[in-house]
């Protein structure tokens, strides 16, 4: 039995609805946080949670070098470990594999690789990365294991990863069996060329995942190429299911998604940027370490209830940046991470009230242009 999905307005392609699970609601749209190695870099769980975070993500790639998938398990699994009682999805572990590991190799049967952190050699197949999501780290929601090629692709090598990883989609949905309460995602792949997203969507329909993630995207593509295979791979999904896209992005790119009717999202960029003083605000994004802010007493942004936007200044934020203290790291990871929230949060309202295209047109104007 699926997770339900229920859609509770659409305006042309964009959708806002729920996706209920065991563990809590998935408002959608909805942005995912990054979870790395157990932890939203630089956050607390209180403070992912104050956000309004419903869901964050674990890497099973980095969980199963270190503290290592059994260990993991002995201790109660991700949730337990970390403190976070809402959901988890972890991708599968390939894409870390092929843009972190060292030696890697990819064969029919697995991916085999060696650790980045101490050399020692590992085994990523089909079945493990089932076992090590969903039995070991216990992820409410797992992905199926993948071949993500690099942009730009030759089609014969993009049909190649293509096929494989149908292949592994297979392989994923006999390995995962049902499960009452949790969920497996199937991942479309075929890169920049329609016809092979669309052999791609077929194949995981006629398997049947409980959503269906758009992969293959946020490698370098870049803004306008990415909208490009979005006009049509969303579509090519099934519309009663959650739509997930991988690695997506910039405040800019989730709109542009949304209104091609994307659901779920997630990116290291409001952290990774944050701990680099970079914060985003409906004006566009702004650097913390410029001068300019050195005496600036306003607050990143009074309208969100976040103590990193609305009640701490913008000059100590560029005195902590420019200190490089641990602070500075927090508080911008904070206020970005709120941010992406108060934006995947106004999406709904505005689609929920049929009123997302004027609502686009203003965020482009005032976020996009400066
Ligand atoms: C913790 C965590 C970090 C990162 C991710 C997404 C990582 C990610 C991509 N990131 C940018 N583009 C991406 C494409 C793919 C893809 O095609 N397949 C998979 N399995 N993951 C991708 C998932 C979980």
């Amino acid at each position: 039995m699926p997770f339900p999905f229920t859609l509770t307005a659409t305006e042309g392609r964009a959708r806002t609805g729920v996706l209920t699970t065991p563990r809590g609601d998935i408002r959608t749209p909805a942005f995912m946080p990054v979870g790395t190695a157990a932890t939203v870099k630089a956050m607390s769980v209180d403070q992912v949670k104050a956000t309004g975070a419903d869901i964050i993500l674990g890497n099973t790639y980095h969980l199963m070098l270190r503290p290592g998938p059994e260990r993991m398990e002995r201790l109660g699994g991700l949730h337990a470990f970390m403190g976070w009682d809402k959901p988890i999805l972890t991708d599968s572990g390939g894409f870390q594999v092929m843009s972190l590991a060292g030696i890697s190799k990819v064969k029919e049967e697995a991916v085999t690789f060696s650790s980045h952190i101490d050399g020692s050699k590992h085994i990523l197949s089909p079945e493990r990365s089932i076992e090590i999501q969903a039995d070991r780290i216990g992820a409410d929601i797992s992905m199926q294991l993948d071949e993500c090629v690099a942009w730009p692709a030759e089609e014969p090598r993009a049909r190649a990863a293509m096929e494989l990883s149908a292949r592994w989609a297979a392989r994923s949905k006999a390995a995962f069996g049902t499960r009452e309460t949790q969920g497996l995602f199937g991942i479309q792949q075929g890169s920049t060329f329609e016809n092979l997203r669309r052999e791609s969507s077929e194949r995981l329909i006629d398997i049947g995942f409980d959503g269906y993630a758009i992969g293959g995207l946020a490698v370098g593509e870049g803004h306008q190429a990415m909208c490009e295979v979005l006009d049509y791979a969303p579509d090519m999904l099934p519309a009663d299911r959650p739509r997930y896209l991988m690695g997506v992005g910039k405040p800019v790119d989730l709109v542009e998604a949304v209104w091609r009717g994307v659901d779920m999202f997630d990116c290291v960029l409001p952290t990774r940027a944050g701990r680099h003083g970079q914060a985003w605000t409906w004006d566009g994004p702004i650097n913390l370490k410029n001068a300019r802010f050195a005496e600036d007493r306003t607050p990143l942004d009074p309208t969100i209830d976040c103590p990193a936007s609305s009640q701490t200044s913008k000059a100590y934020l560029h005195h902590l940046i420019r200190a490089d203290e641990i602070l500075g790291k927090t508080l911008l990871s904070w206020h970005n991470i709120a941010f992406y929230q108060a934006v995947t949060a106004a999406m709904r309202e505005a689609i929920a009230h049929g009123r997302f295209e004027a609502w686009r047109k203003d965020f482009h104007a005032r976020h996009v242009s400066n």
